[in-house]
């Protein structure tokens, strides 16, 4: 399917799924209400999509209760973030979360970034690519990383923890691992949710479900620093990480 073209005059808008529990961080608040730096998770991705100039519109998907949502709202208005911000209750899975962000946004969005309240430490300049290359005409755009270790396809296992057999290794010369912000024209994201949720299928991304509809998604340079915090060990590296930024910021 070709590009499509978003009209000028349209609005961007970020979508940050923040309603999962964390289960692979272990016990605790909401992943996105845990603090790093001593400011919720979530208060960094959504400064990270604020501070993108093509963002006007943050929608925050908080866990699906009312006390969360209150909660989130009232973060959010005590934080020196931002651009404009909705926050709406979220589903299940992380699919119905984004789908629920989908359905808060206004009429003049165009074009719609889908970010993970788990990728806190995301650059702008990231951000930036992916918006300006939706916008350049790409109905799908994906921030990527080269695989650096060797992946190995498994067979059926048996016993939980038994030794898996292998049956080959893929050429990691042609895998990428992709981030968010997963950039995309509303449209063509919005009906690939449609889709995707008509027939009970799943996805682990957006541009999973955008790819099945026949568009091509594109990749842009991903960033290290926008790795997905989601096992302990990855919540002391981004703390690391923002040590460092802001040793090098003065802040
Ligand atoms: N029902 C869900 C599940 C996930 N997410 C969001 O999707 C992003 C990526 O999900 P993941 O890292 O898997 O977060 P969790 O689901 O919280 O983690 P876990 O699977 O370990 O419980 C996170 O920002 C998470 O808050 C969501 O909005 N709604
Ligand atoms: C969307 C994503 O971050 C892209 O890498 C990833 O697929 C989310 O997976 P999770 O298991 O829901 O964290």
């Amino acid at each position: 399917m070709s590009a499509t073209n978003p009209e000028p005059g349209g609005r961007t808008a970020a979508v940050i799924p923040a309603a999962g529990r964390g289960v692979r961080l272990g016990p605790g608040a909401p992943k996105a209400l845990r603090a790093l730096g001593g400011t919720p998770m979530l208060v960094h991705a959504v400064r990270a999509m604020a501070q993108s100039r093509a963002v006007t519109l943050v929608v925050v998907v908080a866990p699906p209760d009312d006390t969360a949502v209150a909660e989130v709202q009232q973060l959010l208005a005590d934080s020196d973030a931002i651009a404009e911000v909705l926050v709406v209750p979220g589903g299940e899975t992380r699919q119905e979360s984004v789908r629920a962000g989908l359905d808060a946004l206004p009429a003049d969005v165009d074009v719609v970034l889908v970010h993970d309240a788990a990728r806190p430490l995301v650059p702008v300049d990231t951000v930036d690519a992916v918006a300006a290359a939706v916008r350049a005409g790409a109905p799908a755009v994906v921030p990527a990383m080269p695989v650096t270790d060797t992946v190995k396809e498994v067979g059926p296992g048996g016993e939980p923890g038994a030794p898996e057999p292998v049956l080959g290794t893929v050429d990691r010369s042609r895998l990428r691992a992709v981030q968010t912000p997963q950039g995309f024209d509303r449209d063509a994201l919005v009906a690939a949710h449609e889709k995707t949720a008509l027939e009970g299928d799943g996805a682990t991304d957006d541009a999973g479900m955008v790819e099945r509809q026949g568009h091509q998604v594109v990749l842009v340079p991903g960033h290290e620093e926008a790795f997905k915090v989601t096992r302990p060990l990855d919540l002391v590296l981004a703390e690391a990480v923002l040590a460092r930024r802001r040793a090098t910021s003065g802040f």
